[in-house]
C-alpha cells in the first residue's frame, strides 16, 4: 500500500482579511513541505474566513476571493512549493450562473487545477447557507502519489448519501473533508461518532480538518481527526489551538478506471485531477499525533477564552474594561479576560453606590490583587445624587439609574482609553431579562452570555482548582463564590427575592430554551405550574432586551443569537 504523508493545517483565518489569510496559507505550506508532506489541506473558506455571511452577496468580495486563489497558486509555485498539491476553501461562483458558492480548490504547480462547491448547504441553527450559496454537484477526486483522495466540505458529511456515498462508489482511498464546524458542548463526541460512521460508509480512511479560533459569536475548536474505515482513530488534533498535523497514512493504491463525468449516487459527477506524482517512501516516519481531550469544564472555559480573545484581537483592540462588582459574574468574566488577553491588558473599575456592601468592594479589590489586573475605584454616589435631586426617582427607576450610571462610566472610560467593554451578563439573566437596558448590559462582547448561572459557579470553582493544581493563586476570591448573588441596587437585595432559586430556574430554562418544550410539557414533568408560568412569561417578554445585548461565544446548541430567532413584537403568551 502506498504511504501518503498528509498535512492538515488547523488554522484561524480572519473573516474578510484575504491577504493575511493567504500569507498564513503560504507560511503553513512551507512548514508542511519542510516536514515532508505530499498533500496539504486547509479548512473551509480559509481564503476569506468563515462564515462570510452577507459578504457572499458582494460581487467585489467574491471576485477578490477568486483572484486571491489564482494568485495564491502562483505564489506557492514562486516560493518553490508548487510540487505539492494544496487544498484550500474559498468563496467562488458557479460558472454558468455566477451565483456565489462555498468552494474549495486544489492548487498545484502554480495553477488552480480543480474547483468544486459544497454539495449540502446547512440551513439550520446558526447557518443560513441557502441564503448565500447554490450547491455543487460534483465528486472531486485528486490522484496524488498513486492514491485517490475524494474531497468534501463540512455539511457534506452531516447528511446521508451525497459525497460520502459517491466516494465509496468511486473507490476512493481517502476522503478528505474540510470544515468550519462551530463548537458546542459535547459536539466533539458527536463529530467523532459521525466521522467514524462516514468512514465506514465510504469504506476508506477519513481525514476531518476543522477551523480553530473565533468569529463573532462562533468559536471553532479545531479537534481535527483522522479515522480509518474500521473506526480506529489514527490522529487527533488539539482543541482550541492552531496546529499543523503531519501524518503518514497507508492507503490503497488508486484502482478506479471510471471516466471523468461518471455519475454516482445523488447525481454527483466525477471530476478527477491527477497530480502526476509518484509515491515517496518517507525517510523517517512522521510521529503519531493524538492530543488528549479536555474535560467538560476545561473545554467550555477554553471556548470562552478563545471566543473572547478572537473578538478582541480580530477587532483591533488590545485591552478590555469590566465593571468589577465583587460578584461571581464579573469575577468570572475578569478571569476569562486575563486568560484571553493577559492581566496587564484587563482594566477593571469598582463603582460603589450607597448600597454596595463593604465585602463586595473588598472582593473586587482582592480579585485584582490576585490576578494583577489594573484596578481603580470610582464612586457613583455624586452622579447618582445629581440625577436623584431633580428627578426624584424611586423603586425600579432608582435601581436602574445606578446600573446606567455604571454603564455610562464604562463607556466614557472606553472612549477615553480605548479599551473594549465586556458585558458580564450570564444566560440565566439574559433569559429572564434580569439586567438593565443601557446599564449593566452595555458592552461590545458578552463572554458568558451563553453560560447559565449554575455553570458560572462550576466554571469559577474549576478555574480556581486549576490554579491550585498549577501551584498558582486562584483568581476568584472564595467569598465571591460562596455569598448569595445580589445586584445590590437596594438595601439587602438578593437575586432570590426576584427570581426562583438558580438550580430550579436553570432546569426550567433548559427545558424551555434548549429543548424547546412548551409550557404544558414542562408542567407535565412535575414542575410547579405557577413557577413555570412565571419563567415562561419572563423569557418571552425579555426578547427585546436580548436583541440589544452584545454578541458572545456560543457554547450551547441553542445560544441567544442566530440559534433562537423569535419575534420581539409577539402576542403569543402560551409558551
Ligand atoms: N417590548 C419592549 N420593547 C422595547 N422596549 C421595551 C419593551 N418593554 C419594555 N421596554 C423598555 O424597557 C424598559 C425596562 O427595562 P429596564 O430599564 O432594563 O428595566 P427592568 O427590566 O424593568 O428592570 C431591570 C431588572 O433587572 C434587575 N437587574 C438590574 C441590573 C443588574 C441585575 C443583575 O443582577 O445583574 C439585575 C433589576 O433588579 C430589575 O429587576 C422600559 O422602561 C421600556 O423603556
Ligand atoms: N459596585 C460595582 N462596581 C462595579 N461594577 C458593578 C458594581 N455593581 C454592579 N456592577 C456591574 O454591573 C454588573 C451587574 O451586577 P450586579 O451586581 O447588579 O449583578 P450580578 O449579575 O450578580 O453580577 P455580579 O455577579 O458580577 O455582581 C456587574 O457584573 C458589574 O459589571
Ligand atoms: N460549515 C458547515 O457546513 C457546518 C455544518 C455542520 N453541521 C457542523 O456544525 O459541523
Amino acid at each position: 500500500m502506498p504511504n501518503l504523508r498528509i498535512a492538515l493545517a488547523q488554522v484561524d483565518p480572519r473573516v474578510g482579511d484575504i491577504a493575511r489569510n493567504c500569507d498564513e496559507v503560504v507560511r503553513r505550506v512551507e512548514e508542511a513541505v519542510a516536514g515532508g508532506a505530499r498533500l496539504v489541506a486547509f479548512p473551509e473558506q480559509v481564503v476569506t474566513g468563515y462564515p462570510v455571511e452577507d459578504l457572499a452577496l458582494r460581487g467585489s468580495f467574491v471576485e477578490a476571493s477568486r483572484a486571491a486563489l489564482v494568485e495564491l497558486a502562483g505564489r506557492l509555485a514562486g516560493a518553490g512549493l508548487g510540487a505539492v498539491p494544496v487544498v484550500v476553501g474559498y468563496l467562488g461562483r458557479r460558472p454558468s450562473s455566477g451565483a456565489p458558492q462555498n468552494c474549495a480548490a486544489v492548487l498545484h504547480r502554480g495553477e488552480v487545477v480543480l474547483r468544486f462547491a459544497k454539495h449540502y448547504l446547512p440551513n439550520y441553527g446558526v447557518f443560513d447557507e441557502h441564503r448565500y450559496f447554490v450547491p455543487g454537484d460534483q465528486l472531486p477526486v485528486l490522484r496524488v502519489d498513486g492514491v485517490d483522495v475524494a474531497l468534501a466540505i463540512c455539511e457534506d458529511i452531516w447528511q446521508e448519501g451525497g459525497r460520502v456515498r459517491a466516494a465509496g462508489e468511486a473507490g476512493a482511498g481517502l476522503l478528505l473533508v474540510i470544515n468550519g464546524s462551530p463548537y458546542e458542548r459535547d459536539k466533539d463526541d458527536q463529530r467523532l461518532a459521525l466521522v467514524r460512521r462516514r468512514a465506514a460508509e465510504a469504506g476508506c480512511t477519513l481525514a476531518y480538518l476543522n477551523l480553530v479560533g473565533g468569529q463573532d459569536e462562533l468559536v471553532f475548536d479545531g479537534d481535527s481527526v483522522v479515522v480509518a474505515a474500521d473506526g480506529e482513530v489514527l490522529a487527533r488534533g488539539p482543541q482550541f489551538e492552531e496546529a499543523l498535523l503531519v501524518l503518514d497514512l497507508e492507503l490503497p493504491a488508486a484502482h478506479s478506471t471510471d471516466a471523468e463525468g461518471t455519475v454516482y449516487g445523488d447525481g454527483l459527477r466525477l471530476v478527477r485531477v491527477d497530480a502526476g506524482t509518484e509515491p515517496v517512501a518517507p525517510d523517517v516516519p512522521a510521529p503519531a499525533q493524538e492530543f488528549a481531550r479536555l474535560d467538560d469544564e476545561a473545554e467550555i472555559y477554553a471556548a470562552l477564552v478563545t471566543g473572547t480573545r478572537a473578538y478582541v484581537r480580530k477587532n483591533g483592540f488590545r485591552s478590555v474594561l469590566i465593571g468589577l462588582s465583587g460578584g461571581i459574574d464579573s469575577a468570572l468574566v475578569a478571569a476569562i479576560a486575563c486568560d484571553a488577553v493577559g492581566a496587564a491588558n484587563v482594566h477593571c473599575v469598582s463603582m460603589p453606590s450607597r448600597y454596595s456592601s463593604q465585602h463586595s468592594r473588598d472582593d473586587a479589590a482582592e480579585l485584582a490583587r490576585r490576578t494583577g489586573l489594573n484596578f481603580r475605584t470610582v464612586s457613583i454616589a455624586p452622579m447618582f445624587d445629581a440625577y436623584m435631586d431633580p428627578l426624584g426617582l424611586t423603586g425600579l427607576a432608582e435601581e436602574n439609574l445606578q446600573s446606567r450610571l455604571r454603564g455610562t462610566l464604562l463607556m466614557a472610560v472606553s472612549n477615553q482609553e480605548g479599551h473594549l467593554v465586556l458585558a458580564p451578563g450570564n444566560k440565566s439573566e439574559l433569559a429572564v431579562g434580569y439586567s438593565t437596558l443601557y446599564g449593566d448590559s452595555v458592552g461590545a462582547f458578552g463572554p458568558i452570555k451563553d453560560v447559565y448561572k449554575t455553570l458560572v459557579f462550576r466554571l469559577a470553582r474549576w478555574r480556581n482548582e486549576q490554579a491550585g493544581l498549577r501551584g498558582e493563586v486562584p483568581p476568584i476570591p472564595e467569598n465571591t463564590i460562596v455569598k448569595p448573588p445580589s445586584a445590590e441596587l437596594r438595601p439587602d437585595q438578593v437575586d432570590a427575592d426576584s427570581l426562583p432559586d438558580y438550580d430550579l430556574l436553570d432546569t426550567v430554562l433548559d427545558l424551555y430554551v434548549e429543548q424547546d418544550l412548551g409550557r404544558d410539557a414542562i408542567v407535565a414533568k412535575g414542575f410547579d405550574a405557577a413557577v413555570v408560568d412565571r419563567i415562561v412569561r419572563l423569557v418571552d417578554t425579555a426578547e427585546y432586551k436580548r436583541r440589544q445585548y452584545p454578541p458572545g461565544p456560543k457554547i450551547s446548541p441553542k445560544g441567544f443569537g442566530r440559534d433562537r430567532r423569535l419575534p420581539v413584537t409577539n402576542g403569543w403568551r402560551r409558551g
